[in-house]
């Protein structure tokens, strides 16, 4: 039985922060940042028949393409990530009745769309770019028991010694994403390779602004790194917990983001929105076509 103070529900028996009941979850997740972000795809769907915010949380069901599709903003940063994936899995997976977790298991897709930072000069603004790996720079991952079993040990360690292993004061973790979630969004219009899930946008992303980063040349160091082919393409803040907590829960997991800014050509595309609609059309394309 889990109890009330560990799995709280509001007074409409939705789960506290997502305020979505059970049976309000498609099979198909999209994940985004930025809550606006729900509205544009919003504008893809048709027959919506939940549309539920609360804090930065806003979150729509609808069809394209005859696919049920849940649309979710999860704010900006990792915390949110931990609120999000627990209370999406709770929602399939636990019977809020009994207040017990089900005989039989669901696993959901869930594909984060975001924007993010390139860390090779080959990667320009506006290019999509997909995280085959993602390695958390944000310790989440550690507070949850057996994640030693989901991570892929002999990356951490050869990234861990790129970066000078005796001077890390934080401990990376290397998540796979879902090979059949990469298969179907993976095109000659896609880049993949690794993404730094970063704990901050500016000084551990190397912007200093006033204050002095501890890693000196941080970017620089982190777009030299190559394992087995693999290179580092790109920041962002969400997807090593998502794609973390996912293995953990049997659910399938993938980000693909826009670049809008260079970090080593040092420019930037703020005025992305329209790159971003290119963006959801062609994820909502490819995930809705069997
Ligand atoms: O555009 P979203 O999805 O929010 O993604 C990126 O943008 C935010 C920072 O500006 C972070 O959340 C980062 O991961
Ligand atoms: O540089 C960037 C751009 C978007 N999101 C990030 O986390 N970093």
């Amino acid at each position: 039985m889990i109890l009330d103070s560990e799995l709280i529900l509001n007074p409409d028996g939705s789960i506290f922060h997502l305020h979505l009941k059970p049976g309000q979850v498609a099979d198909t997740v999209i994940l985004v940042g930025d809550p606006n972000r729900v509205n544009i795809i919003e504008s893809f769907l048709s027959n919506v028949e939940v549309k539920v915010s609360n804090r930065e949380y806003v979150c729509v069901t609808g069809m394209y393409n005859n696919t049920r599709i849940t649309v979710v903003s999860t704010g900006v940063g990792i915390g949110n990530i931990d609120i999000v994936m627990n209370e999406l899995d709770a929602l399939v997976n636990i019977d809020f009745e009994k207040r017990k977790i089900k005989d039989t298991l669901k696993t959901l897709n869930f594909i984060r769309i975001g924007t993010s930072g390139s860390l090779q000069k080959d990667i320009p603004v506006n290019s999509f770019v997909i995280s085959q790996k993602s390695i958390g720079f944000d310790n989440l991952l550690c507070f949850y028991d057996k994640h030693e079993t989901i991570e892929n040990k002999e990356f951490k360690t050869a990234f861990k010694s790129h970066l000078g292993a005796s001077n890390l004061f934080f401990s990376p973790y290397v998540i796979d994403a879902s090979k059949t979630l990469f298969n179907k969004l993976n095109s000659s219009k896609t880049f993949s390779g690794i993404t730094i899930t970063s704990p901050g946008f500016y000084v551990p992303q190397g912007r200093e602004l006033r204050l002095k980063a501890k890693l000196e040349n941080i970017n620089e160091k982190l777009s030299s790194f190559k394992y087995n082919d693999f290179r580092i393409a790109n920041y962002e803040m969400e997807s090593s917990a998502m794609y973390g907590l996912s293995k953990l829960l049997n659910h399938k997991a993938l980000a693909i983001c826009l670049i809008i800014a260079n970090r080593l050509n040092k420019n930037a595309n703020e005025n992305y929105r329209e790159q971003v609609k290119e963006l959801i059309s062609y994820v909502l394309n490819k995930i809705t076509n069997e």
